[in-house]
């Protein structure tokens, strides 16, 4: 790099802008920001931010909204149109969106390589700031628009939609910046004399396809960015449940200055565009998140496919859950069940960690059974907005709302008639699924509601404590007090998940045997507290076994592997002979 400016030099194109800007960052050692996670608003009735976020779901519901494939910042209006549907009533769509085909997604691929070339280039403080820039925007002006678009587009009440696209995004784009510099910061500990040793954390040869579910909002705006933060190009596909905040994930980055074409927006039907990603030789990695099935499938094709790529690439997927709550009788009983129902039926059931099965001893089945039930018949389900429709009024007291689409619903519904036409579970509590009290909800007409429901059941092994149902279904199993230890062991191993697990007890001794026996059992633990809400920063995130590969969400580990370490050792003192001295005379 010249001393003396040139500027010509300076003219010629983007790649000498790189370099200057290369050139300037050695001039310094930057320390990024500390992160510190995004506090929660209230909402409270009558705050300012609760008068915000009413004005977006107005001005939300009352416009048509359209939402283009963007392949290297260019809008594309395939003309292949799909809607996003607001579940709470599916009349409505939230948005039209244009489909990506497999076209579209090849040319996505190949100028996503291009753009590659200068982002990677690009000195990790000018890559983080883009996404420090975007954790701003998101958390200032974008904040209600965001929450707008999630609480409609996914059915989710306000603390849900908060915890998700706002927090937990805005945690995930300042902590990830924080874990690469730890990562950057990780050089050779010795060098012998005469050498210097240097490690340089590459991305990964070729593009990483990310691919995200529709149930946070905050999962899509990571399994993007945490490879383009590293230095990677990324084609995304978003979920087509949740097409509207993934957009305006997308608008944000490119308001904080992410290049164009480093991470490309492809909506969609998901098997051309992914179909066409896994052909593609320079498919080097794949940030999934969604269900066991899909990336199972997906997996095979990779194998299948092994030899057409360039490289092996990096299989990242966090998948299904199967989420247990285990009771001891020590456990502070009121504690246990205040966790057990947010944990079960916060957003439905619809988190991967939410817990769906429940071990409880006899001794205290049924005071644990009366706080369950007292608590139960007072939770609220209906709209995110609201019960009544009329004169547009808005109502934000639902704690449950609807599941996300219609295949949720008769999926769902399927293990509700299964538990009620079987001779060994019980519905003890809820399982309407088209029909509630006056005034709490609609019915399966105009939205795809269905009641938080308890199943007791006298087999261990019933059908609905194995298979993941994702949705408001909790089936408990009431086991002798004195088993306990053997009934630990069978919660434990019995399913083929390993994601989420809450342990109840108040004794230390207990909780330590108990914590030893789900070693296993889960990738994130609870002590006394619910399986879900898991915070960027305090609890890496994700699980084993048919849960996913957990390579932990949010934290330094995931990052790792979006990078391809390349290890420069530097000789400073010349030879002049091959020959040892061991090899003398
Ligand atoms: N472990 C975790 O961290 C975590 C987090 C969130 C959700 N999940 C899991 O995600 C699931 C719910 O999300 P979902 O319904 O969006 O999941 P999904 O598997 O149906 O979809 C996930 C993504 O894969 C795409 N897809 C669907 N079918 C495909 C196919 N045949 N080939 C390629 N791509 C395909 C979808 O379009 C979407 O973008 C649940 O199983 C839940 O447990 C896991
Ligand atoms: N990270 C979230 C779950 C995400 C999956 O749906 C939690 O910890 O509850």
């Amino acid at each position: 790099m010249p001393l003396e400016f040139d500027k010509s030099f300076f003219e010629n194109s983007l790649y000498n802008f790189m370099l200057l800007k290369r050139y300037f960052s050695s001039l310094g050692r930057f320390k990024l920001p500390v992160p510190l996670n995004e506090p929660l608003k209230t909402f409270s009735p009558g705050s300012l931010e609760r008068e915000n976020l009413t004005s977006a779901i107005k001005e939300l519901k009352a416009s048509e909204k359209c939402v283009p494939v963007i392949i290297n910042g260019e809008r594309i209006f395939s003309g292949n149109i799909s809607d996003q549907v607001i579940g709470g009533d599916h009349q409505k769509r939230i948005c039209q969106f244009h489909e990506a085909d497999e076209t579209l997604t090849r040319r996505a691929i190949e100028e996503g390589l291009k753009a590659k070339k200068l982002w990677q280039r690009m000195p990790l403080e000018h890559r983080a700031s883009v996404f420090l820039k975007a954790a701003d925007l998101l958390t200032t002006k974008y904040r209600y628009q965001m929450m707008a678009a999630t609480m409609l587009g996914q059915g989710k009440n306000i603390y849900q939609a908060e915890i998700d696209c706002i927090t937990e995004l805005a945690d995930f784009w300042r902590f990830n910046c924080h874990f690469a510099e730890k990562i950057y910061e990780d050089q050779p500990l010795r060098n012998n004399v005469g050498n210097w040793n240097r490690v340089e954390y590459r991305p990964l040869d070729g593009f990483v396809a990310a691919i995200s579910p529709f149930n946070f909002t905050a999962i899509g705006g990571n399994l993007c960015s945490a490879p383009a933060l590293m230095g990677n190009s990324v084609v995304w596909k978003p979920s087509s449940a949740a097409v509207y905040s993934n957009y305006l994930v997308y608008k944000i980055l490119e308001e904080a200055g992410l290049p164009p074409g480093v991470i490309q927006f492809l909506p969609g039907s998901p098997q051309p565009i992914v179909n066409e990603m896994l052909s593609h030789k320079a498919l080097s990695g794949i940030h999934f998140t969604g269900s066991t099935f899909v990336f199972r499938e997906i997996w095979k094709q990779v194998g299948n496919r092994i030899e057409s790529y360039s490289s092996y690439p990096r299989l990242v997927g966090e998948t299904g859950g199967k989420n247990l709550h285990f009771i001891h009788e020590s456990a502070d009983l009121l504690n246990a069940a205040a966790n057990t129902i947010r944990s079960a039926f916060e957003y439905q059931g619809q988190k991967c960690s939410a817990c769906s099965r429940l071990y409880v001893p006899d001794s205290v089945w049924p005071k644990f059974k009366q706080h369950l039930l007292t608590m139960h018949s007072s939770i609220k389900v209906g709209p995110v907005d609201g019960t009544v429709v009329k004169c547009f009024k808005i109502d934000f007291t639902n704690f449950c709302t609807n599941v996300i689409n219609k295949q949720a619903f008769d999926k769902i519904k399927s293990y509700i008639d299964y538990a009620r036409s079987s001779s060994e579970a019980r519905i003890i509590a809820g399982g309407e699924c088209n029909k509630f009290k006056l005034n709490q909800v609609g019915n399966d007409e105009k939205g795809y509601f269905i009641h938080p429901t308890i199943i007791e059941t006298s087999d261990i092994h019933f059908k609905t404590m194995k298979e993941e149902i994702f949705g408001p279904v909790l089936t408990v199993f009431v086991y002798p007090a004195k088993e306990y230890e053997k009934y630990a062991e069978i919660a434990a191993n019995s399913s083929e998940y390993a994601l989420t697990a809450g342990i109840f007890a108040s004794e230390r001794s207990i909780i330590q045997n108990l914590e030893e026996k789900m070693l296993y059992a889960s990738g994130n633990l609870y002590i006394n507290d619910k399986s879900t809400g898991a915070i960027v920063g305090q609890q890496p995130f994700g699980g084993s076994k048919a849960s996913g590969t957990n390579d932990k969400a949010g934290a330094l580990m995931n990052l790792l592997r979006w990078t391809s370490a390349r290890a420069i050792k530097e000789n400073f003192i010349h030879i002049s002979d091959y020959i040892y001295p061991s090899n003398l005379k």
